[in-house]
């Protein structure tokens, strides 16, 4: 095509001499989406695009005559000078609205490689034998601040994996933390605000952090993490997870339930409180500068991604909801079995394109990886395009190189125009159903569908009424907090919970009395010891107003806090997914 074009070119009088020119792309360097992709992903080994015009143009082609003077009338900015507007024009529009959460991120190219052998649990073409690489994109981030805040903040990280395999893009949307602190859909913007800065008068607002923890006795286990010096990782080095569970379709139409876990082989490490205000003031870039500087020195960052795997029988057995993303599968009961490793190897090239406009979705799937049936997964599958197409301010995202599925076998979407459709767009081809040329035959100029082998398995969900009720196995009663003291009592050294106490106890100062009353009730539900070596730790004046004996006394009913119990199953968990008797 190149080619053709090329000498269609030279055989026009005076058009631009050089070699495969190929502005037909109207890209920036004069390359397509699945060019560019197949680049920065490492695929090919061609050095990055670059502009070799002898002169600079505006976007339309014309020759700009030299950058120093508009046209002018005695000196005034004449407004017919069309060049200079678009400049004007581009660099006004140039900045993205940010992501709504997750903005301030840093991100880099690599490769997934199966190391074990998990065919028997899953058909996913990427996972079929050991040894197999696919290419992929990851981006880190933190949650609540703004996208030029300081990168080592008291935050969860976000960790995004973006796998271009053959059979379409894997998206695997995760964090640095095994669990969530909201189970409900309702609740994750609720959650989201509580954390971000205050509207009024857009300060950061650890009053709203505080008193949301108070009132939502699932958010507890979560809340720890934030709390601890789980939430200021050094950099990069931080194990991360899927936190949902999904479910793995195998080639009989067999499956199981999965959790992700991704442990890092460039070791966990922590910054405490002091440390990581001094990192943020130091360098607020550091995390994106750790990874920056390996990867661009030829280091690499890798994860060995591991699984835990529960039977949907097993899932009927369990003391605990496995579909509950506010707790862990205990590893005992559930043990971890190794499948691959993530390596991040590449820098991308070009921050706004590779980095920003980046769009990862928890419902971008492939044949043999499905949704759970866990709420709030199902709901997040649904909304993050809804999000992306306001902030790309486009549904046409994919022809964007890095979510470009250039590795797909196969890649003829039904949907066409809209704005910023750059590509063939919907040509010749029918795009009705069903239609007299959608066939198998060779021949035909109309795709077909690929039928039953690429569809979910069903499974069987709770009921066929629809309700508000809830299905959730621990709402209002007190096992919410079984794993979160867990977690406190057996598996935090002494100097862990220290420092959980002080990060706390330096932050609950912010808040006011009654959210520090109600805060302390949970945490005492979880252990009395909790509570009251927070307490100790808050200045004179703040425990005179408290009365920790009372707040032991609450605890008692810490798990009714906010509930509504008419909405509660009588059947206790009942949200369940078996597979469908045949
Ligand atoms: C409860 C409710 C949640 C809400 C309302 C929510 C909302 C969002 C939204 C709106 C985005 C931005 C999408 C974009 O513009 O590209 C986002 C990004 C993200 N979310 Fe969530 N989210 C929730 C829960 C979760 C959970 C449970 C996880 C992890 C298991 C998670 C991980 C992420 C990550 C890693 C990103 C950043 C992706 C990137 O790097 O571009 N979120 N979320």
């Amino acid at each position: 095509m190149a080619a053709f074009i090329q000498s269609t070119l030279e055989k026009v009088p005076g058009v631009d001499p050089r070699p495969m020119q190929r502005s037909q792309f109207f890209s920036g360097l004069n390359e397509g989406p699945a060019a560019t992709a197949s680049r920065i992903a490492g695929l090919v080994s061609e050095k990055q695009a670059e502009d070799n015009s002898p002169y600079y143009t505006s976007n339309f082609g014309q020759l700009l005559p030299d950058s120093g003077h508009p046209l002018n009338i005695g000196g005034i900015p004449y407004q017919g000078d069309a060049l200079l507007l678009e400049k004007q024009q581009a660099f006004d529009r140039s900045k993205l609205q940010e992501r709504i959460v997750h903005p301030a991120g840093w991100a880099a190219f690599g490769k997934f490689t199966v190391t074990k052998d998990v065919s028997s649990l899953t058909k996913a073409s990427f996972l079929s034998s050991v040894g197999k690489s696919t290419p992929l994109f990851c981006r880190l981030s933190t949650v609540t601040y703004g996208r030029e805040y300081p990168d080592a903040a008291r935050n969860p990280r976000g960790f995004a994996l973006k796998l271009y395999t053959d059979e379409g893009n894997y998206d695997m949307v995760g964090l640095n933390w095994p669990v969530f602190f909201v189970r409900d859909p309702f609740q994750g913007p609720d959650n989201i605000r509580s954390q971000q800065r205050n509207p009024q008068n857009f300060l950061l607002d650890f009053n709203a952090w505080f008193d949301f923890l108070a009132n939502v006795p699932e958010s507890q286990h979560a809340g720890m993490m934030l709390l601890s010096d789980h939430a200021t990782p050094d950099g990069n080095h931080f194990s991360a997870y899927g936190c949902h569970t999904f479910k793995w379709v195998n080639a009989e139409g067999k499956f199981v339930y999965v959790k992700y876990h991704f442990r890092p082989q460039h070791g966990a490490k922590q910054f405490d409180f002091d440390q990581t205000i001094m990192t943020q003031g130091v360098d607020p870039d550091y995390s994106k500068r750790q990874l920056y500087e390996k990867l661009h020195n030829g280091g690499t960052y890798k994860w060995t991604m591991m699984i835990q795997v529960m039977t949907p029988e097993e899932a009927t057995q369990t003391n605990f909801d496995p579909f509950d993303v506010t707790k862990i599968w205990p590893r005992g009961q559930f043990p971890m079995q190794e499948v691959g490793e993530v390596e991040l190897n590449r820098n991308p090239e070009d921050y706004h394109r590779d980095v920003e406009q980046a769009a990862f979705s928890p419902g971008s799937l492939v044949p043999g990886i499905e949704l759970s049936p866990d709420t709030l997964l199902n709901w997040r599958a649904f909304f993050y395009r809804d999000a992306q197409y306001t902030r790309l301010q486009s549904a046409n995202i994919h022809q964007i190189p890095v979510n470009c599925p250039f590795l797909s076998k196969f890649h003829s979407p039904d949907n066409y125009w809209g704005s910023m459709r750059i590509d063939g767009d919907a040509g010749k081809k029918p795009t009705y159903f069903p239609n007299s040329y959608q066939s198998t035959n060779p021949g035909s100029r109309a795709p077909t569908f690929a039928g039953k082998s690429v569809a979910e398995v069903p499974h069987q969900a709770a009921s066929n009424i629809i309700s508000r009720q809830s299905h959730w196995q621990h709402e209002g009663e007190a096992s919410e907090y079984d794993q979160v003291r867990e977690l406190y009592t057996r598996v935090m050294t002494d100097t862990q919970r220290e420092h959980l106490h002080t990060n706390t106890a330096k932050l609950l100062k912010f808040a006011d009395t009654i959210v520090q009353h109600k805060y302390l009730v949970q945490q005492a539900a979880i252990s009395k010891d909790y509570a009251q070596a927070i307490y100790d730790l808050l200045p004179g004046d703040q425990q005179s107003k408290l009365d920790i004996e009372a707040i032991g006394k609450e605890s008692a009913e810490a798990h009714l806090v906010g509930r509504d119990l008419s909405f509660k199953s009588k059947d206790g968990r009942s949200f369940m997914g078996m597979p469908v008797p045949s």
